[in-house]
């Protein structure tokens, strides 16, 4: 059994979504289980979070023109694919295409959009390509049938935006999936979508596609899950930052975990929790070059080279909270406190040694809230004066677990960003020493990056 997942840019024409249906094929007509799971054609989960905020702002009028241009794209691949016009899912696609519609005028109407209003908006990404696969597969002779996450067995925490699977998934998605199976029937599911209790429909956070073919292979204990995309696998950096970026054999789950946590677009930062229980292996492969194999992620590390890999993470900003926090471990406490009950994510913190200051690298999106909340919660202390606010941040890190006692690693990243003149404004180092994080202005991000690759030498194949 391998679960197959298929991104944005290769859902993204009819051609791109052929050659993914050929990938699945492929696999099928060796006698092998396959479940499909697919994102959204490329771009339109940012286009759906456009509608609905339009439509929200009173502007319909944008919204009328993208939801036509929505329409022209699902319609015309289906089209392109072979469905004939009354075939059943022609049917689906037509059905759902008016539903979207409905529900963004229903924002525009009560000028109000929930995370759950806006996570219903953004699922018809997914529950629009998840069909277009399905054609493709029977095209091929594969007999096909598309589900959604809830449909698939996906539940999950009422999270909207952001939502976890439920334990309950676990058991629910082979009940649902098995029965297909037993008809010869492979699943197309889509992704980045799940489903509460009560049927309201949740997404996963951004990239959750990934995500839900790691739940699928736990929940099926499938042999493997193979990330189909369109670079060799996951590199030694963004190849769109750093052209030399290699293609990197193996990693283990904590490394895909950190690099994903800081940054690296490639995989979603949860997609492997689900499969370290049973230790089932993700590949991620080339679409373009599938005999190629790409990487492989295991719970095994390979020590090979102390640094694998660099990231980094653009739009943050520093909070730093000062004033005469030594001795008051409370104060610090209470920083921390207040950020998780406003459900602030931190990336990085340092604290100076004398207490006397807490920095905190945080995202764009979150920061300004970050900051009225930590003001709010220190009004009436006299201790805690003094909130700097530092935009245009860029975090820089290495990882890899060969680094966990080796020597001279900090001094040779630090000295290569010296020798660029890049000015370090806060260094962290995870206790599990496989990481080094370091925040830096924004301008010097690709400098940085590109100067620590050439250190550790990354530009040399494994
Ligand atoms: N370390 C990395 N390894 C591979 N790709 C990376 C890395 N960092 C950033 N990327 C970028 O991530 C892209 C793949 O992610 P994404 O487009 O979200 O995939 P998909 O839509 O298939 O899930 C690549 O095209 C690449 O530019
Ligand atoms: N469509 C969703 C989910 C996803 O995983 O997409 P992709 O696989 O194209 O990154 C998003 O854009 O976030």
């Amino acid at each position: 059994m391998i679960i197959m997942k298929f991104g944005g840019t290769l859902m993204g024409s009819a051609q791109a979504i052929q050659h993914s249906a050929g990938l699945v094929a492929h696999t099928v007509q060796q006698g092998e289980r396959a479940v499909a799971v697919v994102s959204a054609m490329s771009g339109v989960t940012d286009t759906l979070i456009k509608v609905a905020g339009s439509a929200e702002n009173g502007d319909i009028a944008f919204a009328n023109d993208e939801l036509a241009l929505l329409r022209n794209r699902h319609l015309n691949t289906a089209h392109e694919l072979g469905a004939a016009p009354d075939s059943h899912t022609m049917l689906e696609i037509r059905e759902l295409l008016e539903t979207l519609r409905q529900t963004v005028v229903g924002v525009y109407l009560l000028r109000e959009l929930s995370p759950r209003s806006r996570d219903l908006i953004v699922s018809f990404g997914e529950r629009l390509s998840a069909p277009l696969m399905a054609i493709a597969l029977q095209q091929l002779g594969v007999h096909a049938h598309n589900l959604t996450g809830g449909q698939a067995g996906i539940l999950t925490d009422q999270h909207f935006g952001n939502a976890r699977p439920l334990p309950e998934a676990f058991d629910r998605i082979p009940a649902r999936l098995e029965g297909l199976f037993g008809a010869g029937i492979t699943p197309v599911v889509a992704g980045f979508i799940g489903e509460t209790k009560e049927g309201a429909i949740t997404t996963l956070g951004r990239g959750g596609t990934d995500y839900t073919a790691t739940i699928i292979g736990a929940a099926l204990k499938a042999d493997e899950v193979w990330a189909w995309k369109d670079v060799d696998g996951v590199m030694t950096t963004d190849p769109r930052m750093v052209p030399e970026a290699q293609n990197i054999q193996h990693l283990s789950y904590a490394e895909i975990m950190e690099l994903a946590f800081f940054g690296a677009k490639v995989l979603h930062p949860l997609a492997v929790t689900p499969l370290q229980e049973h230790a089932i292996p993700l590949r991620v492969k080339s679409a373009a070059d599938p005999s190629f194999a790409g990487t492989l992620i295991t719970g095994k590390a390979v020590r090979n080279k102390p640094v694998k890999a660099v990231t980094a993470i653009r739009q943050v900003s520093i909070i730093t909270v000062g004033g005469a926090l030594v001795g008051v471990p409370e104060t610090v406490a209470e920083i921390f406190d207040t950020l998780a009950r406003a459900q602030i994510p931190v990336l990085m913190i340092s604290q100076s040694s004398s207490m006397a200051n807490v920095s905190l690298v945080i995202q764009n999106a979150y920061a300004r809230k970050a900051m009225s909340e930590l003001k709010a919660a220190f009004a009436k202390a006299d201790l805690v004066r003094d909130f700097e606010f530092q935009e245009n941040i860029a975090v820089v890190a290495i990882v890899g677990e060969g680094m966990r006692g080796a020597r001279g690693i900090a001094a040779k990243l630090f000295s290569a960003l010296a020798e660029e003149g890049i000015n370090l404004l806060m260094i962290s180092q995870g206790s599990s020493e496989f990481n080094i994080s370091l925040a830096i202005e924004d301008r010097d991000v690709a400098k940085a990056v590109q100067a620590a690759h050439k250190a550790f030498e990354l530009e040399k194949a494994d």
